[in-house]
């Protein structure tokens, strides 16, 4: 087993175990993990004559599981179940890391590790009574700056945030706290005093905050714009309102000479005290004509609650002492990585217009609309990576660094709320950053340089894919298991390596958590960085000793310094047979073996042994497959998850560009038809025209009277003669009826005056009517078949049919 109090790890390594939340869990439950007694050469690193404390702990497999070796974990410190918050942040050197970032000019980096529920939370951010790592160390900082943290009203001048801001590396906007905690609260003395709740209330923030430009008009009711003080724009700010008042400054140098710099200067007592003040000054000041960007932050009600606030445990005994000449800065900021991609937890989501609560489901339904960060070295900074672009709010309180942190706070678990795990859907990162004044004796020109110290809340290796069903959820859950199985790569390549291979062989570059981890932790290879020193960082994994087997296992193995399959020894054939014979010795007081039943005996016992020997070794090659196998298990499952999110994005893909072919097959087809249907259109408009130019309507002129009399007697003789060759023929055909015909046809014609010819023509032709019915009815259907009769009917009735019928 390789040793767990290795210098040269990156990371060192703590396990905490969680203490039984009930005693009903704690009866209930089958214990899995068990801590081992310190050896007595296992002593403490910082105290190494006095304590010694246990490090290595067993991983018992739960009985009903399959058979099993037993896992053995070696960490710096394993940190039992009657462990106090203290006793974490002193055993584990949390308090070095502080003196690094205070003396030694030293990046410290601290982060939890574990199953969801196992108790990362409450060793980073403490409960209701008492205060995690974040406060004590936040605490340690101020305390420790008590001295030297100046002005004594705590109001920090913008002309001192400019001169930070112009010296930082990392491209950030710096806001004071009481600007900031005025934006998101509106009340300005607010802040000044304690706010801050709990970092563990459940308090939910509303809409992600919007960024606008000023002086366009604040859609949010209520929501004030504020100066975010930008290294160049307060710069231009100061040098600004210096020139309108009463100063003849020059322009701002990249750098800020010692003589423009003396916040106590007569000439600089009209400066705005606070950078709200700045701003306000600056919209009416008519001189100052460029838009400055501004912030909108929705208002927030939360109760002061400074009572709650817990006071322990308190760190005031390991208060460190500086110079007291040195001034100091802190700076609190903070972001998360998720799916794989850094935000701003102080900066606002950007939706245009929209007041209310935007929910992370509802922002990545679409796409993520906050603008990730990128990790990188800067041109102030160009051997130690930092996240470019954050918002960074300096304090000079500790109440107002806490206000800070659960603001930030408040929006990372209103951003987890998309899903339905509120804490673990991201990988939480808490910077406090201390800078300290330096005056560069030869050319008088001053800087603020500093270090960070990092506290990061890991997400929970929860089963996610249990939950994984499309879209965000499924992206989520894959991106934190995928991160977190790099992270187990890199901290078993760690704790393997000597110095001189780890950068090449840690594989840290493989997603932004170990990106964002490692980086910094190898020594600077450029020649201008000789005083940049590698950071200092701790791993605190928490583990439930009562929680389930497979997901402890899992985590322990990705993080363990180092580890080893034991399989119980079974008792040996000789002790069982030397036993027996105690037994039977007791039982029957004499004992005599005869000589040949003794031999076959020890053979038989040789046997046993070498048996015993084989099954140990098989049972350790097995135990080891399983641990092999589990490992693979997890690989398999995220590149499943990673499979699943590729072929998600290729079907997104597929669809979106069969989305665009669709339509412009559309636009295609609708312009062929639009031009086609132009064509017709002119088509008939020629054929209209060429119709028209060709119709020439005709109308026939009125005829005169003289003339339709005349028409008319031509139709009336016509008719007449017409009658007479039918009566002609009627009295061929009907001898009978002559008489009687010829006096019903005749009858009229004796009426000579002109009205009745007419009704004589119309006697006329109805008996022609009725002389084609009986004509037609008479005649002898000899020769025409049954069928042909009937079609002949049916002509008729058809004839006779009214028109609409037909
Ligand atoms: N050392 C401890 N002493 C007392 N209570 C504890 C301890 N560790 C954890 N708890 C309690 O256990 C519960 C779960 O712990 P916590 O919320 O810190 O888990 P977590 O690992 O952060 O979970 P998640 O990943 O879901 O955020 C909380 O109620 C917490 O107060």
């Amino acid at each position: 087993m390789t040793s767990t109090n290795s210098p040269s790890s990156l990371f060192q390594v703590y396990l905490r175990l969680r203490p039984p939340i009930s005693q009903q869990q704690d009866e209930q439950a089958e214990r899995c993990l068990t801590v081992e007694k310190p050896e007595a050469s296992q002593t403490h690193q910082d105290e190494p004559d006095l304590v010694s404390v246990p490090t290595h702990i067993t991983l018992q497999p739960p009985s009903d599981a399959r058979k099993r070796g037993v896992e053995r974990f070696g960490f710096t410190q394993v940190f039992d179940e009657s462990a106090t918050q203290l006793n974490v942040f002193q055993e584990t050197g949390v308090q070095s890391l502080v003196k690094g970032v205070l003396l030694e000019q030293r990046d410290g980096l601290v982060a939890t590790l574990g199953v969801t529920g196992s108790g990362k939370s409450h060793t980073i951010l403490g409960s209701k009574t008492q205060r995690g790592i974040t406060q004590m160390s936040l605490d340690l900082i101020f305390k420790s700056l008590a001295s030297t943290i100046k002005p004594a009203d705590n109001t920090i001048p913008p002309i001192l945030l400019a001169s930070v801001a112009a010296s930082d590396a990392s491209e950030s906007q710096m806001f004071t706290a009481q600007t900031f905690l005025e934006a998101v609260y509106g009340e300005p003395d607010r802040g000044r005093n304690s706010r801050a709740q709990t970092p563990m209330s459940s308090s939910r923030a509303h809409t992600p905050m919007a960024v606008w430009k000023s002086p366009l008009p604040n859609p949010l009711h209520g929501a004030p714009i504020l100066n975010p003080l930008g290294p160049r724009d307060l710069l231009q700010y100061f040098y600004k309102t210096m020139a309108q008042s009463q100063t003849n400054l020059s322009p701002p140098s990249p750098r800020i000479t010692s003589q423009t710099k003396h916040s106590q200067s007569p000439k600089l007592r009209n400066i705005p005290s606070s950078p709200v003040e700045s701003h306000r000054a600056n919209l009416a000041s008519p001189t100052i004509k460029e838009p400055m960007p501004a912030l909108i932050f929705p208002r927030r009600h939360m109760p002061m609650r400074a009572s709650t606030l817990p006071r322990s445990p308190d760190v005031g005994h390991l208060t460190l002492d500086l110079n007291p000449h040195s001034e100091y800065i802190v700076l609190v900021s903070m972001y998360e990585v998720y799916n794989d991609r850094i935000f701003d937890l102080l900066s606002p989501a950007i939706v245009p217009g929209q007041g209310s609560a935007v929910s992370r489901q509802g922002a990545t339904s679409q796409k993520d609309r906050r603008k990730a960060l990128f990790f990188k070295p800067t041109e102030g900074s160009q051997d130690r990576k930092v996240v470019a672009g954050l918002r960074k709010i300096a304090c000079s309180t500790y109440e107002e660094a806490l206000a800070v942190l659960e603001i930030g706070l408040t929006e990372r678990k209103v951003t987890g709320t998309g899903a339905n795990s509120v804490s673990s859907r991201s990988h939480g990162f808490f910077c406090l950053e201390v800078k300290r004044r330096m005056r560069n004796k030869k050319t008088g020109e001053e800087t603020w340089i500093g270090n960070t110290l990092t506290v990061a809340d890991l997400a929970g290796s929860e089963r996610a894919r249990t939950a994984k069903t499309a879209g965000s959820t499924l992206a989520e859950a894959g991106k934190i298991n995928e991160s977190l199985m790099y992270l187990g790569q890199c901290l078993q390549m760690q704790s393997g390596l000597q110095d001189g291979n780890k950068t090449a062989m840690v594989p840290y570059r493989q997603c932004k958590l170990t990106e964002l981890l490692f980086s910094n932790s190898f020594p600077s290879s450029s020649q201008s960085s000789i005083n940049r020193h590698p950071q200092k960082a701790l791993m605190i994994v928490t583990a439930d000793p009562l929680g389930d087997y497979n997901a402890t296992s899992q985590i322990l193995r990705y993080s363990a310094l180092a580890r080893e399959v034991t399989v119980p020894r079974a008792p040996s054939a000789e002790s069982i047979l030397s036993s027996t014979l105690g037994s039977r010795k007791g039982s029957g007081g004499r004992h005599s073996p005869q000589p040949g039943l003794a031999e076959e005996l020890e053979k038989a016992l040789a046997e046993i042994e070498r048996l015993a020997t084989e099954n140990e070794k098989l049972t350790v090659r097995l135990a080891e497959e399983e641990i092999l196998r589990a490992e693979m298990e997890t690989a398999l499952i995220v590149s499943e998850d990673r499979c699943l999110l590729i072929e998600q994005e290729v079907r997104e893909e597929c669809w979106v560009e069969m989305d665009e072919k669709m339509e412009q097959e559309r636009k295609r087809w609708q312009s062929a038809w639009d031009e086609q249907a132009g064509h017709n259109d002119e088509h008939i408009d020629k054929k209209i025209e060429l119709l028209s130019q060709g119709f020439k309507i005709h109308q026939d002129p009125e005829p005169s009277s003289d003339e339709r009399v005349e028409e008319l007697e031509f139709e009336n003789d016509q008719l007449r003669s017409r009658i007479t060759s039918l009566e002609r023929e009627i009295t061929c055909r009907s001898p009978t009826k002559k008489s009687k015909s010829k006096t019903t046809a005749l009858e009229p014609s004796r009426n000579t005056n002109i009205l009745g010819r007419e009704s004589d023509i119309e006697v006329a032709l109805r008996r022609m009517d009725q002389l084609k019915l009986a004509d037609s009815m008479f005649k002898t259907p000899s020769v025409d078949s049954p069928g042909k009769k009937q079609r002949k009917m049916a002509t008729r009735k058809w004839d006779f049919a009214p028109e609409d019928d037909i």
